[in-house]
């Protein structure tokens, strides 16, 4: 009931224990925190937290336009509501070095496990569009030692994100992964990569557990867990998917509402009404409210609280 049974902690032990190499964890995205107790119930180990989602959301095109405290406020309401470990995409870090460290900071007040940190420009992109334009190797790797610096509890995961492959090769990408793990990286995202193969190599050239980004209609094809966890993978994130299943929903609804004059021929794909109470546990509130409204002081407290007068 409430919130997460979980402390942050906990949480960071439990991703650091689920992401080993081949493991290929699944970490759907979680648009909303009641998306992340779904994700919880049905089994999944962790949840992501999308920075196209979060921009989008506000109706916002994914370019770095949300801030540090919109991003933490979010993932702290996704984190809260779960006790799945999350990993919530922090972009470019919100700055030069010291922001990166402050941004570190903040996402562990805010209760998430780990982050990724990314060496595009700002204002960044999509890593599946075309036209990035990245940092040099200095400045990304300053971006992780400045996320290193501000760490305080050694559980919470850095993740160094690079995006050089679609822009000089997968050598020069391999070259900086190996860089940002020496600035002290725990995890590499390696975004955009082409095919099997090349999530092979990355697993078998880099020391530190490999994510893989199955977004859709982007430049990898969508592998599933077991070739994944075949090539090496540790963890695989669906980061854009509940929201684009769900706003496709939304959409054939609406016409649906507009050119049928009722919803009635939607009902029976919604959630139902008690399948929604069940997962925000709306039974354990009623007996929470009727277990303060049914308590007694039992006679010998009174007796007690008596004699202290
Ligand atoms: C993973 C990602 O950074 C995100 O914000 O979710 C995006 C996903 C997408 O736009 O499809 C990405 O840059 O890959
Ligand atoms: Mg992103």
């Amino acid at each position: 009931m409430l919130y997460s049974t979980k402390t942050p902690n906990e949480k960071r032990k439990a991703f650091r224990d689920a992401v080993k190499p081949g493991a290929a964890v699944q970490f759907p995205g979680a648009f909303t925190p009641l998306s992340a107790k779904l994700i919880q119930e049905k089994g999944f180990q962790g949840a992501y937290i999308s920075g196209a989602v979060l921009a989008n959301e506000l109706g916002l095109p994914d370019v770095g336009l949300t801030t540090l405290s919109e991003v933490a406020q979010r993932g702290r309401q996704i984190a809260d509501a779960t006790d799945l470990p999350t990993l919530i995409d922090a972009d470019t870090g919100f700055g030069e070095p010291m922001n990166v460290a402050r941004t570190i900071q903040e996402l562990e007040n805010a209760g998430l496990s780990g982050c990724h940190i990314e060496d595009q420009f700002n204002p960044k992109r999509c890593g599946h569009l075309d036209g990035k334009n990245m940092v040099d190797l200095k400045t990304a790797t300053m971006r992780i030692k400045g996320a290193v610096d501000g760490r305080r509890d050694s559980d919470f995961v850095i993740m160094a994100r690079t995006d050089l492959r679609a822009v000089e090769g997968l050598d020069a990408a391999i070259d900086r992964m190996k860089a940002l793990v020496d600035s002290g990286a725990d995890m590499i995202f390696p975004e955009a990569l082409k095919d099997l193969s090349e999530f092979e190599r990355v697993c078998n050239e880099i020391d530190v557990p490999i994510l893989a980004n199955m977004t859709e209609f982007g430049k990898s094809e969508l592998f599933t867990k077991q070739q994944l966890a075949d090539a090496g993978v540790a963890m695989v994130i669906y980061p854009v998917t509940l929201l684009r299943i769900a706003m496709g929903a939304i959409e054939r609804t609406l016409d649906t509402i507009a050119t049928e004059g009722t919803q009635d021929s939607k009902v029976e794909e919604m959630l139902t009404r008690s399948r929604l109470y069940e997962l925000v546990d709306y039974e354990a509130y009623n007996q929470f409210d009727s277990g303060i409204f049914n308590f007694q002081v039992p006679s010998s407290d009174i007796q007690t609280n008596n004699a202290n007068l």
